[in-house]
């Protein structure tokens, strides 16, 4: 796989004059439809790198590529979910999912012509994470994991070619998240788009991703680029595997050693 679809080329962020650095000198390449994960002790820079990513924040030194372009403000190809879901209450769930239609522009005349359309797109949408039927719900008659179910649906409605988690599963209970790495793996293998996740989690990181990098405490940098060797699809059973646990064992013992550095 070519890595370059998403470039970070020696990436620094200071976010203001005078600030310590929160980013110190990043690389990273990042191939088109591959998944990886962040991980690192809190405050490492693991979010300012996905706002330098999304272009809603430029870098202080270095440039960030993403498609052969220079990020010079908010890339339209991105889509985004948050560890809240942030589904606004007077909306249904239908509604929700395509508020980011009304939004980004290109969509926006698509979506007021073809509606039905695009709600069909919706509803297929919701099917596939398991929320057919609840399509005209309220966020308040929805679950914690059913609004991030949906959620999820709304950062994917437009067809980003990226997608940028930050915690999205961290307020889920155990079970409910481990369901939803699988409803994230399935909409990944249907249409591989390239994803940045940030997690805390190290299971999750090691179940999802291609490729994880760990990150040094304040200022962020890349420790550790890891390739994951699980095959895919990667099922509950694969996490009481060796290999598995091998992998969350050698992660483990890296954020430890950033945590006492
Ligand atoms: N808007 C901002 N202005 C000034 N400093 C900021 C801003 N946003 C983040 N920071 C600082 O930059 C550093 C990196 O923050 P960031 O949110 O990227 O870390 P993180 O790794 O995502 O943390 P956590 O895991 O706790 O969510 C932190 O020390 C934080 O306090």
């Amino acid at each position: 796989m070519s890595k370059s679809f998403v470039e970070l080329n020696n990436v620094r962020l200071r976010y203001s004059e005078g600030d310590d650095l929160a980013l110190e000198t990043t690389n990273m390449k990042i191939g088109k439809g591959e998944f990886i994960a962040v991980v690192g002790p809190s405050g490492c820079g693991k979010s300012s790198l996905l706002k330098l990513v999304s272009g809603l924040m430029p870098p202080s030194e270095g440039t960030v590529i993403v498609d052969n372009k220079e990020v010079a403000g908010p890339l339209k190809i991105v889509g985004m979910a948050f560890q809240n879901p942030t589904l606004l209450p007077w909306r249904t769930t239908l509604d929700n999912v395509l508020l980011p239609m009304e939004i980004v522009k290109p969509h926006r005349n698509r979506l007021r012509k073809n509606r039905a359309e695009y709600e069909e797109r919706a509803r297929k949408l919701l099917a596939s994470v398991g929320l057919e039927g609840h399509e005209d719900k309220y966020p308040w008659e929805l679950s914690g994991g059913m609004q991030q179910r949906a959620s999820l649906c709304r950062s994917l409605i437009h067809e980003p070619d990226l997608l940028m988690l930050d915690e999205p599963f961290g307020a889920l209970d155990a079970f409910t998240r481990e369901e939803l790495w699988d409803i994230l793996q399935n909409l990944w293998m249907v249409r591989p788009f390239t994803v940045i996740l940030v997690t805390h989690d190290l299971r999750e990181a090691a179940y999802l991703a291609d490729t994880i990098y760990v990150m040094s405490k304040r200022p962020g940098k890349i420790l550790v680029e890891r390739e994951n060797p699980l095959p895919r699809p990667r099922d509950q059973e694969a996490t009481f595997t060796q290999p598995f646990t091998d992998l969350v064992h050698e992660l483990r013992s890296h954020i430890r050693d950033v945590r006492e550095s």
